[in-house]
């Protein structure tokens, strides 16, 4: 792979480089509620801006419907990403229209330029090869190089991810690279017991990869939206809990699999439940007792014990995903307990996941209480299972 270091070493002064950068950030409306994965992008794209370059950043917002929507616009983002290198960002309005286009124009050497969303266009993440080189090519327009920088994006086979790297001389940004360094102590040769922690919503994405990961684990924990689907499969009600109705059987295979190997697949014992998504007000059930017009929201306080003491003697741990809905505080307690788990053990911890890693700062948690925090969860995931990222392998072709 050709690396930044190679394209500033080619020289970039005047040169138009388009950089992806993974901008997902959370937002309260229009506030971001932490900016890592900004403050991540930075030193990729200053480097640039520093030795000359024209730089164009493209990135994505949420999963809007491949139509621009004002909800997932980018503004939040350009603006800082100006404020952290002290120059402005102009955010064009479009992302190949005629605002780009003009925006792109204006670029002096040294500036930096945001598009507009890059999902407000369906044919990035559409399933069809020649839509989605169409975009790519018409991205790649407005460069001369092409810089991968988003490393939470990188499992995605989309246009600005995969696509626009065989259009344009192509670059592993520094962000990328310094994650898949890391990532790589978690495949080679790691220190046992390797216990992974998952949870979140992401639940049908993620699920895929416990097959393999109950090939590689000692432990695998198992909190967030992703144990209800586990719950159901053990025969539990889970009222109005998140449920992968149609992933119960290869979840059943996976809790038939986990014993066959003799990997420890921990469950939570215990849940918090509610009546409606995000009220504070919440009952403390058994896991095999939960209302039918309940959600469960968080794992228990005994699930914290558990998963806390499942993790006491790990050598090496990687955690994506919430253990409930940590944005309330009332739904905080079991992403905290995991957290401070993470924090209180002397192995190996990484914790992955723009949502997981949002977490362990809004909870006040000491970020060098870990190993490494990734800017990427289903990324890591697919990285650790061994499957090959399209976002990589096509910079490696
Ligand atoms: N039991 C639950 N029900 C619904 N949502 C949940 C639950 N537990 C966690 N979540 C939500 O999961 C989200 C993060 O999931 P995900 O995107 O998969 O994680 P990450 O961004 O770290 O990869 C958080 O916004 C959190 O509120
Ligand atoms: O937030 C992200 O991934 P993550 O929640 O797995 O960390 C990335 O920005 C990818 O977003 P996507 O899962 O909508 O493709």
């Amino acid at each position: 792979m050709k690396t930044l270091s190679d394209l500033l070493a080619e020289g970039v002064a005047g040169r138009r480089v388009l950089v992806r950068a993974d901008l997902n950030v959370p937002l309260d409306g229009d506030k971001i509620t932490d900016d890592g994965r900004v403050r991540a992008s930075v030193p990729t794209i200053k480097a640039l801006a520093d030795a000359g370059a024209r730089v164009i950043v493209t990135a994505h917002l949420g999963r809007p419907k491949g139509e621009p929507d004002p909800k997932f616009s980018l503004a939040p983002a350009a603006a800082r990403l100006g404020e952290l290198l002290g120059a402005e960002v102009a955010l064009a309005a479009d992302l190949v229209g005629p605002s780009a286009t003009s925006v792109v124009g204006a670029l002096t050497d040294g500036g930096v330029v945001m598009l507009e969303n890059v999902r407000f266009d369906a044919r990035e993440t559409s399933k069809d090869d020649a839509e989605r080189a169409e975009l790519a090519e018409e991205l790649a327009s407005f460069a001369d190089a092409f810089v991968s920088d988003g490393f939470g994006v990188v499992h995605r086979k989309q246009a600005s991810v995969y696509d626009v790297a065989k259009k344009l001389p192509a670059y592993v940004g520094g962000l990328v690279d310094a994650e898949l360094g890391v990532l790589r102590k978690l495949t080679d040769d790691l220190e046992r017991p390797y216990v992974v922690v998952l949870g979140g919503a992401k639940v049908s994405d993620k699920l895929g990869v416990i097959a393999n990961l109950l090939t590689k684990v000692d432990r695998l924990l198992i909190g967030g939206g992703m144990a209800y689907t586990f719950l159901k499969a053990q025969g539990h009600e889970v009222g109005t809990s998140l449920l992968q109705e149609d992933q119960l059987d290869q979840v059943s295979g996976f809790l038939a699999e986990a014993e066959k190997r003799g990997v420890e697949l921990v469950l939570p014992v215990d849940v918090l439940v509610t009546s409606e998504f995000g009220k504070p007000e919440h009952d403390v059930v058994g896991s095999d007792a939960i209302p039918a017009d309940k959600m469960g929201l968080d794992i228990g306080p005994k699930s914290q014990e558990l998963f806390a003491s499942k993790l006491a003697d790990a050598r090496t741990v990687f955690w994506n995903g919430p253990m409930g809905v940590f944005e309330i505080d009332e739904y905080a307690g079991g992403t905290r307990a995991v957290a401070q788990a993470l924090v209180d053990s002397d192995a190996f911890t990484v914790v992955g996941g723009g949502d997981s890693a949002a977490a362990v700062r809004a909870l006040g948690l000491p970020e060098d209480g870990f190993s490494h925090i990734s800017t990427g969860g289903g990324a890591s995931l697919e990285f650790l299972e061994g499957k090959e990222l399209p976002g990589i392998s096509v910079l490696e072709a």
